[in-house]
């Protein structure tokens, strides 16, 4: 990295900003000491456990604005869902700051449905759940169902009996039926068919023409060509690549290919050659 390039962030077309903002985990875990000694030790609470840290995520600016839909890519571990988290909230970063215009509302395996009752009965506790009145879940009543495609028999159904695309089909009918202006939708639409993926693709159009922003995490590159309009790439923690979906899942693609031939040496200076020409952003508020 040599230069870093400034953007100029105007309040009125940014919905999401992260300044200089990074993640370490800190994990405990018991060692394996043994003896007398350390027993004693244990039992004060002064031994027997060391701490390690990850560092999930390295210090990353970036600065995302209406109407883009964000593809975010990287190899398994590589810090994505991370990235998501700090988003939504559910993790502080450990440095910087993240600035978003409203919530964002996260769309992704483990949304929290119940299991025990029914499709029907979720859609009415899941809409709450996001802050509408009883009038307004009825009002949007009808929309869900609609865009959850599922029929009446499965909506009777306690959720326990939905097969796991089923019960994707009504976690992203729900979570966006208060028209999110930032929608986080991390590997959920892995188990979709066809049918909820076009679905899905018009939906995210549909919230990115009301001057929202959508991010899409995916480890399928055609998902991302095809329904976002802007993909970062993290990889080790960092932001690699920033740009065109068809370019940066080509350079990804690039990538992954060399390290499934193991070509390890290889798909190490191809990385390096990526991160070489990629101008990390730093965010100068006008
Ligand atoms: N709760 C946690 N405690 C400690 N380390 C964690 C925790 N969650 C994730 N990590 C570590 O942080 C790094 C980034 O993980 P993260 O889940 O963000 O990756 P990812 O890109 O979403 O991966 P995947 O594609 O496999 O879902 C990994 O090294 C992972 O082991």
């Amino acid at each position: 990295m040599t230069a870093t390039e400034t953007v100029a962030t105007t309040v009125s077309d940014a919905t999401v900003v992260i300044d200089n903002a990074s993640l370490t985990y800190t994990v405990r875990s018991a060692t394996k000491e043994t003896g007398p000694r350390s027993l004693i030790q244990r039992i004060r609470g002064v031994a027997g456990v060391s701490q390690q840290y990850v560092d999930a995520l390295k210090p990353l600016s970036l600065v995302v604005r209406t109407g883009e839909a964000v593809g975010v890519i990287g190899t398994n571990g590589s810090g994505k869902s991370t990235l998501m988290k700090l988003l939504t909230g559910h993790l502080p970063p450990t440095q910087g700051t993240i600035y978003a215009t409203s919530t964002p509302v996260m769309l992704g395996v483990n949304a929290a449905l119940v299991k025990q009752i029914s499709g029907y009965d979720n859609i009415t506790l899941g809409c709450l759940a996001m802050g509408m009145t009883r009038q307004q879940v009825e009002e949007k009543r009808e929309s869900v169902i609609e865009l959850s495609g599922l029929e009446d028999r499965a909506l009777r159904l306690p959720m326990k009996a939905y097969s796991s695309g089923m019960a994707s089909r009504l976690q992203f009918a729900i979570a966006t039926s208060m028209d999110p202006e930032i929608l986080i939708i991390d590997e959920a639409l892995n188990t979709g068919d066809a049918q909820f993926r076009d679905r899905t693709a018009a939906r995210i159009d549909e919230l990115r023409s009301q001057a929202g922003s959508v991010f899409l995490v995916s480890h399928s590159l055609p998902t991302i060509r095809e329904m976002t309009n802007r993909c970062i790439w993290v990889q080790q923690g960092e932001l690699v690549m920033d740009g065109d979906p068809a370019e940066v899942t080509k350079a990804y693609h690039g990538y992954t290919k060399r390290m499934a031939q193991k070509k390890y040496e290889e798909g190490a200076k191809y990385l390096d050659g990526i991160r070489q020409d990629y101008v990390p952003q730093a965010v100068v508020w006008s």
